[in-house]
Parts: C-alpha cells; sequence; structure tokens
C-alpha cells in the first residue's frame, strides 16, 4: 500500500507514480494492468505519447476500481490556449474512455508558435482548466516543465495555484531553485525521468550506497527523490522492474547518503531544454 501526499487543493496523490512513454498499445494495456494489480494507483500519461487509449483499457482490464486509480494526462504543448485546450481535453477524456481525470497538466510552458506571447497562452489554458476542474472533470490541475518565470507570469492571473508542477528529476538533475520554489509554494513536484531513462545505473556511487542497503540502484534513486518529498513516476514494461520499483518504503537513506546523492554530477539531463526553447526556457546550469 503506497501513501499518499495531500496536495494543495486537498486531493491525495499517490507518492509513488507509474510512467508510461513509449509504453504504447499492447504493451501500454498490459504493464499498466500489471502496474495496478500489484499495487501501483498514480498512472502518468499525456495526450503526446499516443498512449491514452492504451492506457485507458489497461485500466478496464485491470479491476482495480476507478476511484482507487490517480490518473494523470497532459496537454501536448501545441494545444496551448482557452478553445483548443477544452478541445484536446475532450479528445483526452474520449481516449481514455473515462468522465474525469485526476490530474491535468499543461505539459510544456510554450510552443513553437508562441515564443512571443507564452505568458498569455498559458493564461487562457489555464482558465479553461480552472473551468474544467469546477465542472468536475479534472480533480486537480497543474503544470509541468515550468521554471521561476513561468510560474511568476502564470499566478499572476491565475484564481487556482497549481496543485503540481512535474520536472526533470533524477541524480545529476534535480532543479533545487525550481524544487525549493514549488515547495513555498506548496506546489507538489513529480520526477520525471527519475531513473534518468536509465543512465544512472552506471555510476559507481549509486552502486555503492545501494550495496550499503542492499537495495538496488533504482531502489536508492527513488527512495531519495520520495526524502526529497518528490513523487518518483518510473517508467518500465518488465514485469520484474516495475515489482523491485516498488519496494522503496521498506528502508530509509541516511541523511549524509541523501546530501551525497543531491551532489552528483549531472549523468544524464536530456538535453532536450536549451534547443528546443531557447527564448522561453533558460538551464540552470
Ligand atoms: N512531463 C514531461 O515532460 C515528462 C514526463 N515523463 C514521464 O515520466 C515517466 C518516467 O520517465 P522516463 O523518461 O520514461 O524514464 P525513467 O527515468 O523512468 O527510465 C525508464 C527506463 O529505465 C528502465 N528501467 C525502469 N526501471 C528499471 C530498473 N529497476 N532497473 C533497470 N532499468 C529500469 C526502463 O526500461 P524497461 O521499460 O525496458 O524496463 C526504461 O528504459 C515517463 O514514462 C513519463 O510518464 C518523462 C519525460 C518528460
Ligand atoms: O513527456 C515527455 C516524455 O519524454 C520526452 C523525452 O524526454 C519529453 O520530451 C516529453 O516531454
Amino acid at each position: 500500500m503506497i501513501d499518499k501526499i495531500t496536495l494543495n487543493d486537498g486531493n491525495k496523490i499517490p507518492q509513488l507514480g507509474f510512467g508510461t512513454y513509449k509504453a504504447a498499445e499492447q504493451e501500454g494495456i498490459d504493464s499498466v494492468k500489471f502496474a495496478l494489480q500489484n499495487g501501483y494507483r498514480l498512472l502518468d500519461t499525456a495526450a503526446i505519447y499516443g498512449n491514452e487509449v492504451a492506457v485507458g483499457k489497461g485500466i478496464v482490464e485491470s479491476e482495480i476500481p476507478r476511484n482507487e486509480i490517480f490518473l494523470t494526462t497532459k496537454l501536448h504543448r501545441e494545444n496551448l490556449g482557452y478553445e483548443s485546450a477544452k478541445k484536446a481535453f475532450a479528445e483526452s477524456l474520449e481516449k481514455l474512455k473515462l468522465d474525469y481525470v485526476d490530474l491535468y497538466l499543461i505539459h510544456w510552458p510554450a510552443n513553437t508558435k508562441n515564443y512571443d506571447n507564452w505568458q498569455k497562452a498559458n493564461s487562457e489554458t489555464w482558465r479553461a482548466m480552472e473551468e474544467l476542474q469546477s465542472e468536475g472533470k479534472i480533480k486537480s490541475i497543474g503544470v509541468s516543465n515550468f521554471r521561476k518565470k513561468h510560474l511568476d507570469a502564470l499566478l499572476e492571473k491565475a484564481k487556482v495555484v497549481p496543485a503540481v508542477n512535474q520536472i526533470e528529476f533524477h541524480p545529476g538533475y534535480w532543479q533545487p531553485e525550481v524544487t525549493k520554489l514549488c515547495n513555498d509554494l506548496s506546489i507538489l513536484v513529480e520526477a520525471w525521468s527519475p531513473l534518468a531513462k536509465g543512465k544512472i545505473f552506471h555510476n559507481e556511487i549509486l552502486r555503492s550506497i545501494a550495496e550499503k542497503y542492499g537495495k538496488t540502484v533504482s531502489q536508492v534513486t527513488l527512495r531519495w527523490i520520495i526524502e526529497l518529498g518528490a513523487v518518483p513516476i518510473p517508467k518500465s514494461t518488465t514485469s520484474e522492474r516495475i515489482l523491485e520499483n516498488l519496494e522503496v518504503f521498506d528502508f530509509k537513506l541516511l541523511p549524509e547518503d541523501v546530501s551525497i546523492i543531491c551532489e552528483l554530477p549531472v549523468m544524464g539531463f536530456s538535453g532536450e531544454l536549451p534547443n528546443e526553447w531557447p527564448d522561453v526556457v533558460k538551464v540552470d546550469h
């Protein structure tokens, strides 16, 4: 049983989730079903992953009651704007075959068309999301890949403070400034690519810490994220790994080991931000 964290809107989110990027078609259905049947309750998908249909089928096939599941999906960056957000949300709901989602996120704070007016695009999108939330179609609304300037601009007009900011967060790249800002604003941080898409497994320091606790590198890394107050959403389509990634609640890291992991050098930063978002998103290092 995974404990839950109370969000700033009063809703509760599991402390550990299940990522689904690149898990499509039958593999997506099977992995979601397996994850749910083995204890995961938080699922993370996005319109751009092209697997909302599969995730919806996995939920049905798992036979886990809908109200026990916390389903997140995201608005694709090319659909920012009031009308387009509402349309895109309706399409996601239709693909998922659900009548509400637990968490809907603005996937990225800008798109290729709005470098100059991303503030307005985000505010209008947010207004649509606030309405969908008050209609009961979304339980919690949040953002993803937002840095300080994006949050500041959004909060100028927002009626609702984002419940979550989902950001790239793993050893070597955990964005301490954004994390601190979110903590100060009571915005929960979700950690995407918590395993740095597999790049953490060769790190000798992580290996030796894992050995000391009799755990795997993945388990130590997920535990470190949880101890920093963030919610990791590891992805796997391999049964043993899906199970392995759940075994992170029977041990704690010593503070000195948490600090050592915090200080690890960059080992797997996705590198996509500086190239893709030169005007809007500046990397922290
Ligand atoms: N908001 C955003 O912009 C983003 C959100 N995300 C979300 O975060 C989720 C997780 O991030 P993701 O980029 O998928 O990467 P992860 O950091 O979760 O790494 C996934 C990779 O690690 C492997 N893996 C998983 N568990 C283990 C293990 N115990 N031992 C060894 N290898 C393991 C998987 O292999 P295999 O599957 O073969 O087992 C896969 O290759 C995504 O699926 C998505 O839901 C991700 C990126 C951006
Ligand atoms: O959600 C996502 C899945 O991973 C991709 C590659 O890192 C990201 O670009 C995207 O934001």
